[in-house]
């Protein structure tokens, strides 16, 4: 199994990276690719760690190399926001490097699975598809936007509030990767109930996460480790799905057929062919079915605008 993480030398890339290295399955290959030359010393750092996985760094302009027989793709190349930024301040300059870099994919891997973490994710994702689509080798079923960040928040932070063991904690966020378009299904968590109050304290706390930690890392970027760990458990639940392993089920932002939008993030069953199954996520909430409608206009807006940047 080889998996290439694109924005490998950045924050998020090398914490991806050091994960990937000791927890991939025995035999791996892990190729990293980054504009900044120090990439290849990252990966001679990272292969002296001792397992199974061997680990080769490229930098430069091109990613072809890193890319060639690439099973998974990672991308988490490009800016980061600071605070007083919105993700989709990041537009300008992420839309046109996921968009060379997926050129590159459609090329050279374009039938590896591709999870896309570079922001705005609601709108890079679409870019990334209508890419694909222009060269011909769109499988929606291959794409993925990465919301495994709002999972493992979202299993956290009820985890404190409830006073519960943290591996004991499943929630489903559906939606997008951004502000209102990001909603944890509350309701369906086994074994615990919320007041109103803390439905709606607990959606906002998770919507504005990432904020929390752009405003406390004071321009200095924002969260790295925390997904650096949920684009590993993504990417790991990527590779187990192609290995043939059952059940393994991921939320992710996907084109999936969904009534409300051409992408929304929800459980999927991931497989050798990527999403093996779009799953319902099952019943809601009045306060809920109000935040996704609600969020519906916020969503398509972005999507749009990611199809429009291509076209
Ligand atoms: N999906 C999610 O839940 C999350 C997404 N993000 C997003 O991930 C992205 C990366 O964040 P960080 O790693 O913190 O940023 P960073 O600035 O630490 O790293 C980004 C890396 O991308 C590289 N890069 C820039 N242009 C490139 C290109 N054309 N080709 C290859 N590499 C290129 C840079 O050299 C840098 O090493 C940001 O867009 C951020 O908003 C961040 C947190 C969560
Ligand atoms: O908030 C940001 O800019 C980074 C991100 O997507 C997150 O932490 O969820």
């Amino acid at each position: 199994m080889k998996v290439a993480v694109l924005g490998a030398a950045g924050g998020i890339g090398q914490a991806l990276a050091l994960l990937l290295k000791t927890q991939l399955p025995a035999g791996s290959k892990l190729s990293l690719y980054d504009i900044a030359p120090v990439t290849p010393g990252v990966a001679v750092d990272l292969s002296h760690i001792p397992t199974d996985v061997e680990v080769k760094g490229f930098a430069g302009e091109d990613p072809t190399a890193a890319l060639v027989d690439a099973d998974v793709v990672l991308m988490s190349a490009g800016v980061a926001r600071k605070p007083g930024m919105d993700r989709s301040d990041l537009f300008n300059i992420n839309a046109g490097i996921v968009r060379n870099l997926m050129e590159k994919v459609a090329v050279t891997c374009p039938k590896a699975l591709v999870g896309i973490i570079t922001n705005p994710v609601n709108t890079t994702v679409a870019i990334a598809a209508e890419v694909l689509k222009n060269a011909g080798v769109y499988d929606k079923n291959r794409l993925f936007g990465i919301t495994t960040l709002d999972v493992i928040r979202s299993e956290t932070f009820i985890a404190e509030l409830k006073g519960l063991n943290v591996a004991d904690v499943k929630v489903n966020v559906i939606g997008g990767h951004s502000g209102v378009t990001i909603l944890p299904l509350l309701s369906q968590v086994e074994g615990v109930t919320f007041t109103d109050e803390e439905v709606a304290a607990m959606t906002t706390r998770i919507q504005n996460a990432g904020t929390e930690v752009v405003e406390a890392k004071a321009g200095g970027g924002s969260a790295t480790l925390s997904m650096g760990q949920a684009a590993c458990r993504f990417g790991l639940s990527l590779v187990r799905g192609l290995q043939g392993e059952a059940n393994v089920v991921e939320c992710a932002y996907v084109d999936g057929g969904s009534e409300h939008a051409t992408f929304f993030a929800q459980p999927i069953l991931l497989g050798k062919n990527g999403v093996e199954k779009v799953l319902p996520y099952g019943d809601i909430s009045a306060f809920e079915a109000n935040a996704r409608d609600a969020m519906l206009d916020t969503l398509k807006g972005d999507i749009k605008l990611g199809v429009e940047f291509v076209k």
